[in-house]
Parts: structure tokens; sequence; C-alpha cells
């Protein structure tokens, strides 16, 4: 496929994802899964080649893999058994995709919200990429990640997915922005608190852990929160989100300098969520959130984060919790790896 043509700018819904993998323009190692072409993303998966890195870094204008060779520790194979990456260590993988993308397309990667809802640092790499997460408009070339767990020691196979990558066609303009504040006074439970030193999370293993050996629950009295340097936390939005079926939105830190502290992953809202098309009124946004330097007292409604929307270029196929969904419906919500409090 030489040229994407779209009906108007925007993020590219499932049917053309998948007619783009139908022309050989995303290829993969294995055969794609069925549940891989999400309503307006597409889920990346962890091939067998890994490397254990000193440092994090971008490729310049050279390959990731000659980049690797100056920062490898040592080169790990990624079982079916699964393999442990330790928290506090940085970790280049190969993804399964591969991309030949057509004129007129750039993509973006991010994490996908299990992922940072288990403060899982990922961010995607090309060859001769100038930045983290963008993939250049005709680029033709492998994808890797990098993987840096925070909070908890994870475990992966091949296949396992950590991020998604969202396909852009030309300029399409930001429809709106809405500001995100955090929600201290929603039940007794306004929130978690990452334990240190826990158990391993089997990132495949959905509903396989219990969150008590995992988080600390957070109960308050005025509606307030400290924040603690280098802790990690689970809170909800105080709004419901909203997202319309042919629009997208991605949460994006506020300003730090309004706070010490920020929402710590950049989330992709799909099409339909919260809408009650998709059965999901109600729904609230969950929040990962972290103090840098300083203790930081957090107000029941400060603003956290902010909701970008953007235009799809026509109405996706399906919307997000129409099938296999986790999160529509949501209040505060740990991430699905974990059974109900
Ligand atoms: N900070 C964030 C980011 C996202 N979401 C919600 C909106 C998304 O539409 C939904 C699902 O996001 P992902 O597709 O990234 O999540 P997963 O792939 O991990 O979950 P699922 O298995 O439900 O697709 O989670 C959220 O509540 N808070």
């Amino acid at each position: 496929m030489n040229a994407f043509q779209a009906p108007r700018p925007g993020i590219l819904p499932a049917q053309s994802i998948e007619t783009l993998i139908a022309a050989g323009a995303i290829t993969s190692d294995t055969p794609f899964d069925h549940d891989q072409v999400q309503p307006a993303s597409l889920d990346l998966r962890l091939s067998d080649q890994a490397w254990r890195v000193r440092a994090s870094f971008l490729p310049g204008r050279r390959k990731v893999e000659e980049r690797i060779a100056d920062v490898a520790m040592h080169r790990i194979e990624i079982t079916d058994a699964g393999v442990v990456l330790e928290k506090g260590c940085v970790y280049i993988v190969r993804l399964q995709e591969r991309l030949n993308l057509p004129k007129g397309l750039i993509a973006r990667a991010n994490p996908k919200s299990s992922t940072g809802r288990v403060d899982v640092f990922v961010r995607l790499l090309t060859d001769q990429g100038a930045s983290f997460d963008d993939v250049a408009e005709g680029y033709d070339g492998p994808l890797y990640m990098e993987v840096a767990p925070q909070t908890f020691s994870i475990l992966v196979r091949p296949g396992t997915r950590l991020n998604q990558l969202r396909l852009k066609a030309g300029d399409p303009p930001k429809l709106e922005t809405r500001s995100v504040g955090v929600d201290l006074q929603g039940g007794d439970i306004v929130g978690f608190r990452g334990r240190r030193h826990a158990g391993v999370v089997d990132l495949d293993h959905i509903d396989g852990h219990d969150p008590r050996d995992f988080w600390e629950p957070l109960t308050l009295r005025r509606g307030e929160l400290l924040l603690d340097p280098g802790e990690f936390y689970i809170l909800a939005s105080s709004d419901d989100v909203e997202i319309p079926v042919d629009q997208a939105a991605e949460m994006t830190p506020i300003d730090p300098s309004v706070g010490e502290f920020r929402v710590h992953y950049a989330g992709f809202f799909d099409p339909g969520f919260g809408t009650d098309e998709a059965h999901g009124a109600g729904s609230k946004g969950v929040l990962e959130v972290r103090t840098h330097d300083t203790p930081f007292l957090l107000e029941h409604g400060q603003i956290v984060a902010r909701l970008v929307y953007e235009p799809l270029t026509e109405r996706p196929v399906r919307l997000y919790g129409e099938s296999g969904s986790h999160y529509q419906n949501q209040g505060l919500k740990l991430s699905k790896h974990f059974r109900g409090w």
C-alpha cells in the first residue's frame, strides 16, 4: 500500500487497521490474535527477544539493535513459561509486529491502561526514531519497547501485551480539552497505594492476584490525601468520563508547574468509553498519581490531568465495552490482574 486515503483527518478505527493488516502495512511474526485490534488501536505483543540494558536511550541515526549492542548487559530469551522483569531494571524487548506505513499515516504508542495501573513504564522505540512512542510517516521497520517496572516485578511471555498503537491520518484537530479532577470523597476506600516488596504480577493472569498482597487501601477523614514522594497511587476521577463513539481521547499530565504531583501515564480512552450506547454510562477515569520531590497534599476535586479529544476518521465497527473489555462501567478500579477488593 503506497498511500492511505481517509474520509477525514483522524485516528483510524478498527476496520481501517484491519485493512492495513490485510494490505501488509502491519505484519507480525505470528498470526494476529482475534482480539488484538481494539476499537481504535492495535495491541502490540512481546516477542521472545529481550535485553537487560544499563540505561534507556534513543537510537539517534542508528538502528535500535546497533544501539542495544552499546548498552546491553545481558540477552534474555522470553519463554512460554514466562520470564520475570525486575522492578528497578530497564529492558528492551523486540515486538512481534512490524510496520511498513503508507504515506499519509503516522502512529503513536502508549501504555495499555492495565500496564499503567501496575506502574510499569513502557515506551516504543523505532529505528532512527527521534522520540519515544512516535512512529514517523513511511516508517518501514521493526518495533521495540523499553520496559521499566517501577513498583512490582512482572511476569511476561511471548505475546504479552503492554502497549498499543494508534494510527493517525492527516492532522486531526483537537476537538476539546477537559480537566480531570481527583475523587477523594467517593466512598470508604478512595484509592490504593502500591505495597513495596510485594510479589510478582503475572500480566497474563486476569483476576489472578489477591489485591491485598499488592495494595494498601486509602481511607481519608477530611477529603485530603498526603502523597508521599516515590509512592505510587491509584485514584479515580471525580467526574464521569464519556467518549463519543466517533472520537477518542488521550489523558495527558497537567503542567507540573501547578503542582509537584502528576498523573504518571499517558492513557488512551477508547471510542464509546462511558457512553450509554456501549452500556458504560457513569464510568470514571482511573488516575495513576505520583509526587516526585516533596510530599504533596492533594484535595478532593484537584485537577490532575486533562483529556484531549480527537476525531476518528469514521465510526468504528465496534465500541469499547461491546466485548471482552475490563474497564467499562468502572469506578475506582485496580488493573484487571487483581480480584475485587
Ligand atoms: N488512565 C486511564 C486510561 C484509560 N482508562 C480506560 C479508558 C480506556 O478506554 C480503557 C481501556 O484502556 P486500554 O485499552 O488501554 O486497557 P487494557 O487494554 O489494559 O484493557 P482492556 O482489556 O479492557 O482493553 O481504560 C482509564 O480509565 N484510565
